[in-house]
């Protein structure tokens, strides 16, 4: 590679040096040149016009010559500007591949272990190129990175200055180094060095001895380029690359580069795990990262170490919390306005509270241009907080902060507005103020939950505007948060996160009370919220076409439904011993007593003018013909109110019949018994069991005997009908062709019920239903004989 660079560089020199042949100065100058040219370029060329000059005069000669060399010069250049030209192309491609192998395989990085001339050449140039566009591009903001790369130019400039008298003023003076090594090996062997040097010197042997030692100089220089250049390019690179959306190439920049111990690609990769940015989320990496980053002094990396501490280890010991103040300081000293907001904030709570550190830090922020830290310090001054306590200084911060775009700074500024017309800011203040004032003491908050654990939110946070020169991509590669969570949004361009600064006071001051959507807390606290608020509005607005088409659809449905609410309601409201007491009040007052017709007409007339739950008389007649129809000789009613039913049945048992009714409900049980009395039965007809359903059907076989229930009632709770026709099952209590009669079955909670006596075709049989009563037919039951249907008689007695 040293030599082609060589001969590239000779045939330039050649090419100069022959510029003014082409010019066509003057015909003996150009017969001289073309004399004392290699034979090897001339010997095409020549041979047939010099066997034609057999005799004939000088001028006719030098016409000849010169005509000779203007047919023959044009080829020999072009072929030297060819060759000069290809090989410089196939430099360029070699610069090419290896800038391409260099940024685009990380391994291959690592992998560059040739022969240090070449590998120092390649890079070289690379980062000649490259440096020339990027400077050319403004890429690097401070130019930090090109003066660098100056400085090691000047270097050699330094060292090869003695052989590069006329050349070294351009920016490829450092080719010039290397060219000048083979281009004097090149020229020695080819015989070519006729013009630049004096007959009977050797100009190998004089160039020869310095040039070895600038040779090695230059050499280390450029392996001193190459080591150092690298990262700093890779880490330019990854952030063009992120800034232009290509993470994963981004990512593979700033990871190549961080390996060689750069900081602010270190810092990068930090970011690219954190946030997931050409590489899997992964806090843990990032803070390895970024604590590399701070060991090699960022102080970005400082901060954001600091808060990958405090998010990681939610309980830390008392020496990691203060080693990550440590850092937080140490990234708050170096000017990170971040940190120093976060320490202002921190300071001013437990455990750490200290109104001095608090201010100090607040101020820094504010001075650094954190618009919210400007309005916290104007807190401060209001509850003198730190400071000594100054309304005045407290407006004066407001305003600066309002200025900056704050918007509970200009809030707080506008409350104050009414008020300042009449009297001056400080004064309005004060008397905007709520009373009685907080002390000290209680307008800061403790809002920790353990050792810095408001600082663990994981809060996504706004990149400083600086973070681009210090080389970190943020800026460019983050999204910017949500409106509504970043400080942006309350015009705090660029605002760093903070971390909660709550003063109690604030909760209760008239010009936040009037604004409540403004929180002094983190936005944090607010943002889920109301994002809630508005997931759960949307839902709402969604659902509410789907909710207009459902109405519509099932409209009849639903008005069915809604009246059975209303119904089921009111059942158990009338349900109540009101009802039960003024039912039987009226039959009881207005009932010929011993007449069950009578009775049975007064509940109805009753009925009419008011709500009733006794059966009534069209469910009645129906009752009135099962019961006919069946002739039990034991019937059993569960819910017997206020003995309507219980009536009914007594009336048209056979004489033999007995009636089991149950009540769970004192008072109706209290005065259904009496109003079964008033109608003329006796207790050797019928008995009341005062007890819930499941406990009186665990009790029936001792009322039985050894009789059977040929008929049941069900009359009570819908919820229980299937329960208790179970519960009958089990204790086997259920006659052969015993006739269930169920009330209101077509309620929802009759669904259970339904389905069981439907799915048991042999055991059940469903009678049409009439009048909303539903009649089931029992067959004979497995295991159980037919029983003496008067058995139980003597029970009753
Ligand atoms: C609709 S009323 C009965 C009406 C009665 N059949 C009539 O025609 O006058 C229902 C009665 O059943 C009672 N009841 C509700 N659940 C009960 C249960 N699990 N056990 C016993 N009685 C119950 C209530 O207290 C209420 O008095």
């Amino acid at each position: 590679m040293w030599r082609i660079h060589g001969l590239v560089g000779r045939l330039l020199t050649r090419c100069q040096a022959n510029a003014p042949l082409r010019l066509s100065q003057g015909h003996h100058y150009v017969e001289d040149e073309v004399l004392s040219t290699p034979a090897v370029l001339s010997s095409g060329v020549l041979p047939s016009d010099s066997s034609s000059q057999s005799g004939g005069n000088g001028d006719r000669q030098r016409r000849r010559r010169t005509s000779q060399f203007c047919y023959t010069g044009l080829p020999r250049y072009t072929a030297l500007d060819a060759v000069g030209w290809g090989v410089a192309a196939m430099l360029l491609m070699q610069v090419c591949r290896r800038i391409h192998s260099q940024f685009s395989s990380v391994s291959e990085l690592n992998a560059t272990q040739g022969p240090y001339r070449e590998r120092g050449l390649l890079q070289r140039c690379g980062y000649r190129a490259l440096l020339e566009i990027l400077s050319r591009r403004d890429v690097l903001p401070r130019g930090v990175n090109v003066s660098f790369l100056g400085s090691v130019q000047a270097i050699q400039e330094g060292s090869s200055g003695s052989t590069q008298s006329t050349e070294d003023s351009s920016p490829s003076h450092m080719e010039g180094v290397s060219l000048s090594n083979d281009s004097g090996d090149h020229l020695s062997s080819s015989g070519c060095a006729a013009k630049d040097t004096s007959p009977g010197q050797n100009p190998k042997d004089k160039v020869q001895e310095p040039e070895e030692d600038e040779l090695t100089d230059a050499a280390n220089n450029l392996r001193r380029i190459a080591d150092s250049s690298v990262p700093v390019i890779l880490n330019i690179i990854g952030i063009e690359s992120a800034k232009s959306g290509e993470y994963n190439a981004a990512f593979s920049c700033f990871l190549a580069s961080a390996k060689h111990g750069y900081s602010k690609a270190q810092f990068n990769v930090g970011v690219c795990y954190e946030k997931g940015r050409g590489v899997n989320r992964d806090n843990d990496k990032a803070a390895e990262f970024y604590r590399q980053a701070a060991t090699g002094g960022h102080s970005q990396a400082k901060y954001r170490y600091a808060r990958c501490l405090l998010r990681l280890r939610s309980q830390q010991s008392v020496e990691d919390a203060h080693a990550t103040i440590g850092l937080l300081e140490g990234a708050a000293a170096s000017g990170v306005r971040e940190a120093q907001a976060y320490l202002g904030v921190l300071f001013s709570q437990e455990p750490l509270r200290d109104g001095q550190k608090a201010v100090h830090y607040l101020r820094m922020a504010a001075e650094n241009g954190d618009s919210l830290s400007g309005l916290y310090l104007g807190q401060c001054y209001e509850w003198g907080f730190g400071v000594q306590q100054s309304f005045r200084t407290a407006v004066e911060l407001y305003k600066r902060a309002a200025t900056a775009g704050n918007q509970q700074a200009q809030i707080i500024l506008s409350a104050l507005c009414s008020t300042a017309s009449r009297v001056p800011e400080d004064t309005a203040l004060r008397s905007i103020r709520s009373t009685p004032c907080l002390s000290t003491e209680d307008a800061v908050r403790l809002r920790f939950r353990s050792t810095f654990s408001n600082l663990q939110s994981g809060s996504p946070c706004q990149p400083l505007p600086h973070s681009w020169s210090t080389g970190s991509f943020l800026a460019q590669a983050l999204p910017s948060p949500s409106p509504a969570s970043s400080p942006r949004a309350s015009g705090q361009e660029g605002a760093p996160c903070h971390p909660t600064l709550h003063l109690a006071g604030f909760a209760k001051t008239s010009w936040l009370a009037r604004q409540p959507s403004i929180s002094t807390d983190n936005n944090l606290y607010f943002v889920p919220s109301s994002r809630l608020l508005i997931f759960i509005m949307w839902l709402l607005a969604a659902t509410l076409p789907l909710l207009a088409v459902m109405v519509a659809c099932y409209w009849g449905e639903l008005g069915a439904l809604y009246r059975r609410l209303l119904s089921t309601t009111a059942t158990l409201s009338w349900r109540s011993s009101v009802c039960v007491r003024s039912t039987h009040s009226f039959v009881f007052t207005n009932c010929t007593h011993g007449r069950s017709e009578s009775v049975l007409e007064t509940f109805d007339q009753y009925a009419q003018r008011h709500p009733s739950l006794s059966l009534g008389p069209k469910r009645g007649e129906f009752l009135d013909e099962v019961v006919q129809r069946v002739a039990p000789t034991w019937a059993l009613e569960l819910g017997t109110h206020c003995g309507y039913s219980s009536v009914r049945i007594l009336r048209l048992l056979p004489a033999a019949g007995r009636l089991l009714t149950v009540e769970h409900d004192a008072t109706a049980a209290e005065v259904g018994e009496e109003i079964i009395l008033v109608a003329g039965f006796k207790h050797s007809q019928f008995q009341l069991l005062s007890c819930p359903s499941e406990d009186a059907i665990a009790c029936l076989r001792t009322h039985l005997g050894k009789g059977l229930l040929q008929m049941v009632l069900m009359d009570h709770d819908v919820g229980r009908y299937l329960l208790d026709l179970r519960a009958l099952e089990r204790e086997g209590l259920l006659a052969p062709g015993c006739v269930l009669l169920f009330n209101d079955s077509h309620l929802p909670a009759a669904c259970a019920l339904l389905e069981h006596i439907a799915s048991r075709p042999e055991q059940y049989t469903v009678q049409p239903q009439a009048q909303g009563l539903l009649e089931v037919h029992c067959h004979l039951l497995a295991g159980h004989a037919p029983q003496d249907q008067g058995q139980g008689q003597s029970q009753l007695n």
